[in-house]
């Protein structure tokens, strides 16, 4: 082993020879990473207690600049079998029962689909999505996708508390089950896949928009909680 390598390794700083892309990416977004799955917000939805009003405005604002960065996946994926699991995503489950929750939801608490205000968090999450977006980059696009579908089943499959209003509960069940890991497991079977293919600069840039998307999910939960 190199003088240089050595040094990585002990620093953490590279994927170690042995651990898939997105788990190295993961710990590497620590304590991030660990304080969105465990945050106070995401305890609250499970015992029915969360606020979701402003919460649900705002994500319904996230949620449009993700779906086009979907969009941009389909565009960018390097295979056919890839472009057709996030567009099969994109249509039955975002376009679908996620738009279907997010019109019920807000028709119950009051809500607005279109706030006047967008918090400064959601404009920083939108400005990441757009600019990955837009780069066309695929590693890159799937660094944010990996990051919000992963934290959230994380939050998501913690069982604690048993939240009945259809509020939280449906927020929950979209964010977990079998359906939803199996999503997942695709996200992070595609960083897997393509990791080991990245030089240098190429796992840097995708690490730094992974730890940008973890720290943005913390603070949308932040924002949440008021
Ligand atoms: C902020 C945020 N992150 C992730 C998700 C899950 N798609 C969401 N709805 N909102």
């Amino acid at each position: 082993m190199s003088e240089r390598s050595e040094r990585i390794d002990e620093h953490n700083e590279e994927p170690e020879s042995r651990a898939p892309f997105s788990a190295w990416l993961r710990s590497q977004s620590e304590p991030d990473w660990t304080a969105v799955v465990t945050h106070p917000f995401a305890a609250a939805i499970h015992s029915g207690t969360a606020d979701m009003r402003r919460y649900l405005e705002q994500d319904f604002q996230f949620v449009d600049a993700f779906t086009a960065l979907l969009g941009a996946a389909v565009a960018a994926a390097d295979t056919f079998e890839a472009r057709v699991a996030v567009g099969r995503f994109l249509g039955q489950t975002v376009a679908d029962t996620e738009r279907g929750y997010f019109h019920r939801a807000l028709a119950e608490l009051g809500g607005e689909l279109t706030p006047p205000t967008l918090e400064p968090v959601t404009i920083e999450f939108r400005a990441l999505m757009d600019d990955v977006r837009r780069s066309q980059d695929y590693p890159l696009i799937l660094a944010v996708l990996c990051v919000a579908e992963w934290t959230y089943l994380g939050w998501a499959s913690r069982t604690v508390g048993s939240a009945e209003g259809f509020v939280h509960r449906e927020w929950i069940d979209l964010h977990s089950g079998p359906e939803f890991e199996a999503w997942v497991g695709f996200l992070r079977g595609e960083l897997d896949r393509l990791g080991p293919g990245l030089d240098e600069n190429g796992r840097a840039r995708v690490l730094d928009v992974f730890r940008r998307a973890t720290t943005l999910e913390r603070r949308f939960f932040d924002m949440a909680l008021g």
